[in-house]
Formats: C-alpha cells, structure tokens, sequence
C-alpha cells in the first residue's frame, strides 16, 4: 500500500485542535487519492519512459574502516563545511533546514514519522494567555500578536521536515532558523530574484529559539493546488560528500526509507549493516526520479479537493512527469500558460541575478499554486542549501557536474521544467481540438437529420 493510504489521524500528527475545513479535506484526501495513484499508474504503463542522458556523475562512497563510524557531532558538522555553509540552529538539532538531522532523529524515526507530507495546522508559539513579548532581532520590533491573530493555521507543507513551520500574523509564516538561510533572503533583498522568492520580514526569537519570518505564499488563494518541485541535478552538497568519505555515518532511517521503495535497492553489504551513508542515499533518491535526468523532481502535490501525494520517488521518465503536471493543472491550458509565463519570468531573472551567479543553489524548490479562480504563480523557496561560492567564482548553472566544479544544474533542470509544460500544453491543446473536432464530426447536420 502506498505510503499516503496510511493516513494518520491528527492524533498521529499531534493536532488536537483541526477544524472542520482541514477534516472535510483530509476525508475527501482517500478517494481522490487512490484516483490519481490509478490514473499516474496507468500513464506509467502507456508511456515508455523518456530517458535524457544522465548528466551527474555517480560518486562511490566507500566507508573506509566498513561500517564502523562515530556519531557526527554538531561542531564536526560546522567544522566540515569550511565556514562556507553555518548551520549553527537556534536549537539542538542539527540540519541544513533547521530540522533534522546529521543524528538528531537518525535510526530512530521512520520517515512518516520525520516528514511533513501535506495537511497540517501551524500552531503558534504562544498560547493566548502568553503575555512575554515577541522580538525581531535587528529591529528589536515588539512582535504584535493580538488575540485573533493567535488563530491555528491550516497550512500545506509538502517537504521538509515536520515541526518546521509555526503560524504567524496574517499571511506571514515562521521557519526554523538557518544562519545560511537568513543570509541567503538578506542577499536576495537586492537582488533581481526578490519578486520571485517569498517577502522576507527578519528574523524574531522566543525562548531562545530564533525563526526566519516570511510571508506564506498561500494567502491569498482560495483552497490552493501546491505543487513543489525540487530543483538541479544534484541534492546534496560536496561538503556532504567529503564528510561522507572521511567520516561515514551509516543510517538506518535512510536504508528503511530505500528498502520501503525498492528492497533491491542496498547492496548486499548495505543490507547487512542495515545502513547508507547520506549522500548514497540522496545519489540514489536522485537517480529513481527525474532528478539526474531532467534536472528536477517533484515532491508533492496539494490539490483543491484535499488530496495530498508525496509519494513520487519512482516518477523518472518525462511522460510521467508530464501525466503528474496534466493531473495537477486538470488540464486547464490559462493555467499552464499561467505558469509558463512566470517559468519565462524567473529564468530571465536567474540569468540577470548577481545572487544566483554567486552561489550553488541545492535543495531549493520551485513552489506551484493555483487555483479555481485562475490564479496561478511560481516561487523560489528553501535556500537552506544554497551556499556562497568562493571570492571570484561563478557558476554557469547548466553545465554539467563534477566533483569539484559545484555546478548545480538548476538553469538546465529550468529548461526541462519549461520544455515539460509546454508539452503538457501542446497535450491538452491537441486532445481538446480531436475532442472538439470529433464532436463536431458526431453532430448530426440538419439535412442529415431530415
Ligand atoms: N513561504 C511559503 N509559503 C507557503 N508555503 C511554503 C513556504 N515555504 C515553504 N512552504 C511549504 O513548506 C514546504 C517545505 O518548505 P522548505 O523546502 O522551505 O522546508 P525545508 O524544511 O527546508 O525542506 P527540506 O528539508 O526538504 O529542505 C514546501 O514544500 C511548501 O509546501
Ligand atoms: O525526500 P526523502 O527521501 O525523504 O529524503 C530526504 C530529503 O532528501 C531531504 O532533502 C534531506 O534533507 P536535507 O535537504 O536537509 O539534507 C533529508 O535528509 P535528512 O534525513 O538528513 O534530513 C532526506 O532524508
């Protein structure tokens, strides 16, 4: 069964207080999901897959000394990165994101229970009684909640790690702290990609926990359909790799996330130690999706009837990827074109943007939302992997990589993105001119008829 048919009840997700809106659409989530499985199913089995050549090539990591590995511990990580990437977070644990886990949750959680996977209601930090101020650093802003805005917030996240988000004041969310983060939206305030990427409004603390401050891109929209797309040809950064060379951590949480996929997916010494270092997984995780091949991949899908599906690990081919995009769009060409006019947008801006000429962008995400009404736009989201490069260094974004070159592949993955709407339009548009025309062909003429 797929992992999404497993749903968990909001006692599960620890959500006690889930209004009615967020039942209603976690119940209409079982049909409609089963609905597209079929549907994704049945296009996987008419479409033969569309393989571009691979551009990534793959890097061994051989643990040397076998299995046998120490703990990472927070300043090992802080120390492998050189000072180039400072993952120093406001709490104990320890990740790229501001959530997980070098070890924080390593071989304890299942990935169900580490990952947020749609649906969830953002609680605030303080409860309405709480009179112990809010401050923006920097500012030092008295953090104006009042009584109402301390609403729940039923919310999508379709990646990350739970626990991630907090509800803030009207269309403004927070984020756990990443110094990388911060420093990549202070960059960004000057840069020609800032219509592209969320407002970003500082950085507030409560109780010795700091949060980035952003707008949620969800507002203004009336039960939105999210798509997140993961962007480049490679997720995880060389520094990951060489920590991996020189200190291999063998996961257990990853190797049951690779088995529950695919149980021939470890080797055989892998299977005996029942663990993979990180970055074999994510090099893996990248050659089952289209990740290696079409330079993206997508990781979940919101839709307006309250299905949610994360489950996208083995879309590869270019068909599938188009069957998922027809099925999140319905077909509704305004919006492709919608989407395809800020695509355009946003690779014009990448190509001006100083910002992006000077850093490897990994992770982040092309963040799609529509909805009835005909709105529809895309966001640059989660630089918590997007690392400066050194003084001097620019990358080209689509050529290919090479250990040693931090070529992400982002422009490249664009392209493909581009090139897969636009087939998707040319789809739709072909199969409503054969249906217009068939239908036209099966109305009786009225001499016909006589
Ligand atoms: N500003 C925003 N407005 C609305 N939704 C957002 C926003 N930022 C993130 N999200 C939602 O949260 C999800 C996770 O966001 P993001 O990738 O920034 O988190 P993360 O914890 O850094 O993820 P990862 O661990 O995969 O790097 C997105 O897929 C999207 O659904
Ligand atoms: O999508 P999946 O298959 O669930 O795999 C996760 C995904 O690749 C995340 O991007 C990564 O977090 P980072 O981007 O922060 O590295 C996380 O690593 P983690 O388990 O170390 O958090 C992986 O487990």
């Amino acid at each position: 069964m797929p992992k999404e048919c497993r749903r968990k009840t909001s006692k599960d997700f620890g959500l006690s207080g889930i209004n009615e809106g967020s039942r209603l659409e976690r119940k209409a989530a079982g049909k409609s999901s089963q609905i597209c499985d079929e549907l994704i199913q049945k296009a996987a089995q008419i479409a033969p897959p569309v393989m571009d050549a691979p551009r990534v090539p793959q890097v061994t990591i051989t643990p040397e000394g076998g299995g046998s590995s120490r703990e990472m511990q927070q300043e090992d990580w802080d120390d492998a990165v050189d000072g180039t990437l400072r993952r120093k977070l406001s709490n104990s644990s320890i990740s790229s994101t501001g959530s997980s886990a070098v070890e924080s949750e390593d071989d304890l959680l299942s990935d169900n229970e580490s990952k947020s996977k749609g649906i969830i209601t953002l609680e605030h930090l303080v409860d309405a009684g709480e009179s112990k101020p809010w401050w923006k650093l920097k500012t030092i802003v008295h953090w104006p909640f009042s009584a109402t805005q301390r609403r729940r917030l039923n919310w999508v996240q379709l990646a990350g790690h739970k626990g991630n988000f907090k509800a803030a004041d009207e269309g403004t969310i927070l984020k756990k702290f990443s110094e990388n983060e911060v420093q990549c939206f202070e960059k960004l305030q000057d840069d020609a990609l800032r219509p592209f990427v969320p407002g970003y409004h500082g950085v507030v603390e409560k109780d010795g926990e700091s949060f980035l401050h952003m707008t949620d891109l969800l507002t203004n929209f009336d039960l939105p359909n999210v798509m997140d797309c993961k962007m480049g040809v490679r997720t995880y950064l060389e520094e990951e790799l060489v920590r991996a060379r020189e200190r291999p951590k063998q996961r257990e949480d990853l190797y049951k996330k690779m088995v529950e996929v695919d149980s021939e997916g470890p080797t055989p010494q892998e299977h005996a130690q029942r663990g993979v270092t990180k970055p074999r997984y994510m090099q893996w995780r990248e050659t089952m999706s289209s990740t290696n091949t079409l330079g993206f991949r997508i990781e979940g899908i919101k839709k307006d009837d309250g299905t949610c599906r994360t489950d996208f690990k083995k879309t590869r081919s270019k068909q599938d990827v188009i069957q998922v995009f027809k099925d999140f769009v319905e077909g509704n060409v305004t919006i492709i074109t919608s989407y395809l006019s800020r695509l355009t947008e946003i690779r014009q801006a990448l190509k001006t943007s100083e910002f992006f000429k000077r850093h490897e962008v990994i992770g982040s995400s092309l963040l799609f939302i529509h909805d009835h009404k005909g709105s529809a736009q895309v966001w640059i989201i989660d630089f918590g992997k997007t690392t400066v490069l050194p003084e001097g260094q620019t990358l080209n974004h689509d050529i290919p990589w090479q250990e040693g070159n931090r070529e992400d592949g982002y422009l490249w993955g664009l392209e493909n993105l581009i090139h897969t709407l636009e087939s998707v339009s040319s789809e739709v548009t072909s199969k409503e001119t054969c249906c217009s025309v068939t239908k036209e062909n099966s109305q009786p003429t009225e001499t016909y008829g006589q």
